[in-house]
């Protein structure tokens, strides 16, 4: 890594492809990120985040692709060539060294030559701990830290240091709630303040939201979307990236179109499905069979279960949790699980019948057959 004042940065990756045995752990994967840019990129267990992160710093070798940082094209160069700060999902702290020195250790790794004054690198250590909240256990040793201590010891050992790229692997995914939404907003400043670009992982595609300018959300290798957080959540890609996003995620039914007497029916699982004149309408354009809706939780409504108006589904009540601003409830409807972000204090029995109203408008047609989200919505 150098020691003088990194020149901005953008990390572009194009047709990115890595094989494990049967295992297609990335596949064409395309991707930027510009200077001072946090970009997330989010996905179940599984989907390539870590081994992407690997491939970046040259821990792993990709089978195809390009990787390009700035003008460089890094992906034939040693991990210590690319300039890439890599933290660990397992951490890999020095066991024998104290927290200070588990930072400063890439300051003074044989790659700077000793250019970095011991005054600097105390300055910038300070610096690390403090936004992370662990000034205080300096002197400690890792054996004599929480979980959640070392991963923040191993943060600001990538923190700490000025690299063209930071690749951050689940960085707070051991702290409390609290802290992980405080630090959440401090790494973001601060990274948003560099020149460098910031690649952040996450299973949690809430945190990614929060956290990023923009998300990629990969599934099963596959870049699925990229986009901001506001264009991931009101318009997924498709029903793989909506069953991710939100909080909790979108609810998602499975529909078919059928025609009779020159009108057109939607069921589900065999049950005729009511649905307001406006989605009629939608659904009686379209050419194919087999569809899914979508309409997120925040915007379903729960009402009596023999309402006769049009657009009231019938269910039963599968599941009802308090969480304090709201009560979130589970309702079946044969096979599919919708839930309704309802006001505090909702309470019925498990298994009792209940209506389930879906939104008005924004409800979102995707290709039953493909996933896809349908155009023009
Ligand atoms: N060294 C390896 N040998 C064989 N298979 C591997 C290897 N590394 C990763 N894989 C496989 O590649 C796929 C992607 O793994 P990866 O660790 O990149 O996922 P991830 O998104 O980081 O998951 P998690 O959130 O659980 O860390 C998985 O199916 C995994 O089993």
């Amino acid at each position: 890594m150098r020691t003088s004042e990194p020149v901005p940065m953008t990390l572009a990756v194009d047709g990115l492809s890595k094989r494990f045995g049967a295992t297609q752990a990335l596949d064409g994967l395309a991707l930027t990120v510009a200077p001072g840019e946090i970009v997330a990129v989010s996905g179940p267990s599984g989907a390539g985040k870590s081994t992407l992160g690997r491939l970046l710093s040259g821990l792993e070798s990709a089978d195809r692709g390009e990787i390009r940082l700035g003008s460089r094209a890094i992906q034939g160069l040693p991990p210590q060539q690319r300039a890439v700060a890599h933290m660990f999902e397992s951490f890999a702290l020095y066991p024998t060294l104290n927290v200070f020195d588990n930072i400063a250790s890439p300051l003074r790794s044989p790659m700077h030559a000793g250019r970095i004054d011991p005054a600097s690198i105390a300055e910038r250590v300070e610096n690390v701990l403090a936004l992370t909240q662990m000034s205080h256990l300096a002197g400690r040793r890792p054996a004599e830290l929480s979980g959640g201590q070392k991963q923040r010891v191993a943060l600001c050992r990538t923190l700490v240091q000025t690299p063209d790229l930071f690749i951050l692997d689940e960085p707070i995914g051991h702290l409390d709630a609290k802290l992980r939404h405080t630090l959440r907003g401090d790494i973001r400043a601060r990274q948003g303040a560099l020149a460098q670009g910031t690649l952040w992982f996450t299973p949690d595609a809430v945190e990614a939201m929060a956290v990023a300018d923009r998300v990629v959300m990969l599934v099963g290798g596959r870049v699925r979307q990229i986009g901001t957080p506001r264009d991931i959540y009101l318009r997924p890609a498709d029903t793989s990236v909506a069953r991710l996003v939100g909080d909790p995620a979108m609810n998602l039914l499975d529909i078919t179109l059928t025609s009779s007497d020159g009108s057109r029916e939607i069921r589900h699982a065999g049950d005729a499905v009511r649905a307001s004149p406006a989605l009629r309408a939608r659904l009686a354009a379209l050419p194919g069979e087999r569809y899914v809706l979508g309409f997120p939780p925040m915007h379903t409504q729960l009402c009596a279960p023999a309402s006769a108006e049009a657009d009231v589904l019938p269910g039963e009540i599968y599941a009802v949790e308090p969480f304090g601003k709201y009560t979130l409830v589970t309702a079946s409807l044969a096979g599919a699980l919708l839930r309704a972000k309802v006001a505090p204090g909702y309470a019925a029995p498990l298994g009792a019948p209940v209506g389930i109203r879906m939104p008005e408008s924004g409800v979102l047609i995707f290709d039953g057959d493909t996933g896809s989200i349908l155009p023009d919505q």
